[in-house]
């Protein structure tokens, strides 16, 4: 199966199950025996077309009687594969785009060949002007543009602004870095540094965080020899941020009630130098074996997975924390770059978020003992999500103060208050919250 057909099957699962890309790719790619160059060019193709679904489509519109809508979607999908390479793939050529794509609809359905094969040598012959958006609206050319839901563009227009927006959209159209977080019981962040070195992988210590390493070529990372050996995992600075905002001391006693896959709970047993207690909770139960898995491979023992439902009190678990982390279910619109369909979820999916999250961080909250601290996050850089639940929080509960955050310096306006903003186009990282707070009676 070549790279282009790979992409197609994938894409056709994101369409046809709403599956998200990176779940999609690690699925179908998992028992491929294909090139990294292969896989690297079905990757490319396969985010791009999410990336850009509204806007493939606006241009095929244009040049199609039968519009997008009403088009079978195997069609569609393989046009916009198409589309996506003639517009907006430098490395390939038109010639290529357009008989690759034709042969694959041959292979899935002969009688559409000769209508794909029209579309797709239309957009070569206009590509100069094909590929504007000629839209007055600025909601409407924003979601073409740059592929939203049109919900979406006014709500960020109405909270940042509208140059703020594009700076935010451009930016989320970046790929993002790749980091790693050095297991510091295993190995130092020079000493990993110089062993990815001598794997020819390019690695850049990140001034932030002592222990993240931004790298560049790595391929494979499950099957990479150090992975295996448990040497550093996968994580973005933000989310490395929350560990470093609640920063437990040693034998600490820790609650984490939203943790899989358990990226910051096996930070945080990490920080505490694999003394004390970290007690990672899910609601799903197939998720605890994620968390179990990573603690395993970076030889954490001191995690305790669990299942368990945040938004269910738990009397047996009241005041007898340390440190509570509540890094809650959200829209994840911080992490469109990494989650692109995220961009074209309905309003409606995300209505009942800020109530379920102030549940779970009221909630978490009665776990904290006196004198404890307590750790809200989210994804996301919807203030409904973050700042309001916060202050609903404290508005209800003034046994709880807002603390200085002192661990890192990345939000200067803000983090005296005692919480973090962080956007992709301002930190150029995962668009995050943290908000800190002390127990204080
Ligand atoms: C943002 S993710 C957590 C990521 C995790 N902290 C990490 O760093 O790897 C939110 C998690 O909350 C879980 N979740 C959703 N609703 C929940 C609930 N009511 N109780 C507990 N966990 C829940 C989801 O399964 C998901 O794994």
């Amino acid at each position: 199966m070549n790279s282009r057909e790979i992409a197609y099957n994938v894409l056709s699962d994101i369409e046809k199950n709403n599956n998200y890309s990176n779940m999609a790719i690690n699925k179908y790619f998992k028992n491929l025996d294909i090139s990294d160059q292969d896989r690297g060019f079905a990757t490319e193709l396969i985010y791009g077309v999410v990336e850009n679904k509204y806007y493939l489509d606006y241009i095929m519109d244009k040049l199609s009687k039968i519009k997008s809508q009403k088009m079978e979607i195997h069609v569609k999908i393989l046009i916009r594969m198409g589309i996506y390479q003639i517009i907006m793939l430098d490395s390939v050529s038109d010639y290529a785009a357009v008989n690759e794509t034709v042969n694959l609809v041959k292979k899935f359905d002969k009688k559409s060949s000769g209508f794909v094969n029209a579309i797709l040598r239309n957009v070569i012959r206009q590509k100069e002007t094909i590929s504007n958006v000629d839209i007055d609206d600025k909601i409407m050319y924003l979601s073409t543009k740059y592929s939203y839901k049109p919900w979406m563009m006014k709500n960020w227009i109405n909270s940042f602004g509208i140059e703020f927006t594009e700076d935010l959209l451009e930016a989320n159209n970046e790929k993002p870095s790749l980091y790693l977080r050095t297991n510091t019981l295993k190995i130092t962040r020079d000493e990993l540094i110089n062993r990815l070195n001598e794997m020819n992988i390019k690695c850049y210590k990140v001034a932030t965080i002592e222990e993240a390493i931004r790298v560049e070529n790595l391929k494979n990372i499950e099957n990479n020899k150090l992975f295996k050996e448990g040497l550093f995992t996968i994580q973005d600075i933000s989310s490395m941020i929350v560990g470093k905002v609640l920063n437990p001391k040693e034998d600490s006693l820790v609650l984490d009630v939203c943790s899989a896959p358990g990226g910051k709970s096996t930070h945080l047993a990490t920080i505490m130098k694999n003394t004390g207690k970290v007690v990672s909770r899910d609601i799903f139960e197939h998720k605890i074996k994620l968390i179990n898995s990573t603690a395993n491979r970076l030889g954490l023992t001191n995690i305790e997975a669990e299942c368990s439902d945040a938004s269910v009190i738990d009397k047996d678990s009241i005041e007898r924390f340390d440190y509570v982390l509540a890094d809650v279910p959200c829209s994840g619109l911080g992490i469109i770059r990494r989650k692109p369909e995220i961009k074209y979820k309905e309003k409606a999916e995300l209505k009942g978020l800020p109530e379920l999250q102030k549940v779970i961080l009221n909630n978490a909250s009665k776990y904290v003992r006196c004198g404890g601290n307590l750790v809200y996050s989210t994804c996301t850089i919807q203030d409904a999500e973050n700042i309001d639940v916060v202050n609903n929080f404290l508005e209800e509960n003034d046994n709880f103060e807002l603390v200085p955050i002192d661990a890192v310096n990345v939000d200067l306006d803000n983090q005296d208050k005692g919480y973090l903003k962080i956007y992709p186009n301002i930190h150029g990282m995962d668009g995050f919250f943290i908000a800190k707070f002390k127990r204080v009676r």
